[in-house]
């Protein structure tokens, strides 16, 4: 909330604004323009004048309003008050031609910090909530140990992260009185400990033209958003970008993606719906190439991991990219749901099998209690964790740090 500004009486007053007599509410409202605009007040308009005489009457009757509502003398009003006004009013100016104003602060965007710990809340609250009702006042036993545990197991952060967890408190702080905000200091160290060494930025290798990046996943993991949401990373460092709608399936994504084209400055390579995915695949890195671009970005059609048919056809468009570039794919990112929970462990481990992952996005982090999944993943695959999405617009997507990241999920700023 932010301070009212004192009204103009208060200002001109220094008070709180007169309270009308019984008398005075008889005279007619006086116009704005005889209330005296400091400003514009020169000293010698402010010479005081005789207050005009307003007869006290029991019948009220009608009063003129007066040329010039006379100034009931406050020092603001005085030559010498008027004389300083101006003189720092002079020195203000001479110093905002030297220090031009700074831009002002509330303009500023929400930090990614803060948007990452707004994303993450659903996870946190979850966490420090059954953390907080578990180490209100007590001892370190094994019991609260297990209730430990149980509750970061069910947090997804897998089994390893969580026994090691409980392991340190024992420890460290055994009998000994723990509060919850010592348990998130320990969840967080340990979060940080898993994920340092997978958060890696995705490194555009600039002697490929293009560095050609194919987006796998399941259906609605994000594929398309977070193509999106890099193509504008990628532009805003000057990188021409392509993309190519490998979705040939649904008429809807090859759709969406050309608005992210528009969106971005990207342009996109399309067939029309129910074309062959790997024909346009070859078609994209051919014409990518034919015109130097940066970047390449296929995206795919969703499909779950246990579909057979579906993965064979994932195999096939990359051994068409690697036709035209032996290369590439440069990078084979894999976006995961993170409200998918444990299942995305299976997905991790299919696609890593069949398509040869080299990197992660896990998306939606925003909407699920669910968030400590990366943990796990991070702990059993220890592959590359690129960018995480925490919303559906553009600036929702970050490259990935560790200790934001714990201490986002921890609930500590
Ligand atoms: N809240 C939230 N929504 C997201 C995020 N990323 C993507 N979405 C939304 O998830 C939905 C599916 O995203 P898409 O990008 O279409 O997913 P896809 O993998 O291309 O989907 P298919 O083409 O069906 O396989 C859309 O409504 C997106 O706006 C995120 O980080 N947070």
């Amino acid at each position: 909330m932010t301070d009212k500004k004192p009204g103009f009486f208060k200002r001109l007053f220094g008070g709180d604004a007169p309270t009308p007599t019984p008398a005075e509410t008889t005279v007619p409202p006086v116009e704005e323009t005889a209330v005296p605009d400091i400003a514009a007040v020169t000293p010698d308009a402010v010479v005081p004048e005789p207050a005009p005489e307003v007869t006290p009457a029991s019948e009220p009757t009608p009063v003129e309003a007066p040329e010039h509502v006379p100034v009931p003398g406050p020092p603001e009003t005085t030559p010498d008050y008027v004389e300083e006004v101006e003189e720092k009013a002079a020195l203000a100016a001479q110093r905002a031609v030297i220090e031009p104003p700074a831009a002002p602060v509330e303009a500023e965007p929400r930090g990614w910090f803060a948007r990452l710990a707004s994303g993450l809340k659903r996870s946190s609250d979850q966490l420090t909530g059954s953390i907080t009702s578990v180490f209100t006042k007590r001892k370190l036993d094994n019991a609260t140990l297990e209730e430990l545990e149980d509750i970061l197991i069910q947090a997804d952060l897998g089994i390893d992260t969580a026994t090691t967890i409980t392991e340190t408190l024992r420890r460290d702080r055994f009998d000994r009185d723990v509060s919850g905000e010592d348990v998130r200091a320990v969840l967080a160290a340990e979060v940080e400990k898993v994920l340092g060494p997978v958060a890696l930025p995705l490194e555009i290798d600039a002697s490929q033209k293009p560095f050609v990046i194919l987006m796998i996943g399941v259906n609605g993991s994000g594929k398309t958003t977070t193509i999106g949401k890099l193509a504008q990373k990628l532009a805003d460092e000057g990188k021409s970008v392509m993309l190519a709608a490998g979705d040939t399936f649904r008429a809807a994504a090859i759709e969406q993606l050309q608005i992210w084209g528009d969106r971005t400055g990207a342009s996109v390579v399309s067939r029309p719906a129910g074309s062959d995915a790997s024909g346009l695949a070859f078609d994209a890195v051919t014409q990518a190439r034919a015109e130097g671009r940066d970047v390449l970005i296929i995206d795919t059609a969703g499909r779950l991991q246990n579909r057979d048919e579906l993965m064979n056809e994932l195999e096939k468009v990359i051994r068409v990219i690697k036709k035209v570039d032996p290369s590439a794919p440069h990078a084979t990112l894999l976006t995961l749901d993170a409200t998918t929970g444990q299942n995305a462990l299976k997905q991790v481990e299919i696609f890593g099998q069949r398509a040869g992952v080299t990197g992660l996005v896990m998306t939606k982090l925003d909407g699920t209690a669910r968030g400590g999944i990366l943990v796990a993943i991070a702990k059993k695959f220890g592959l590359p964790v690129h960018f995480i999405g925490v919303g559906e617009s553009v600036g929702d997507l970050e490259a990935f740090t560790a200790a934001d990241f714990a201490q986002a999920i921890a609930g500590r700023d």
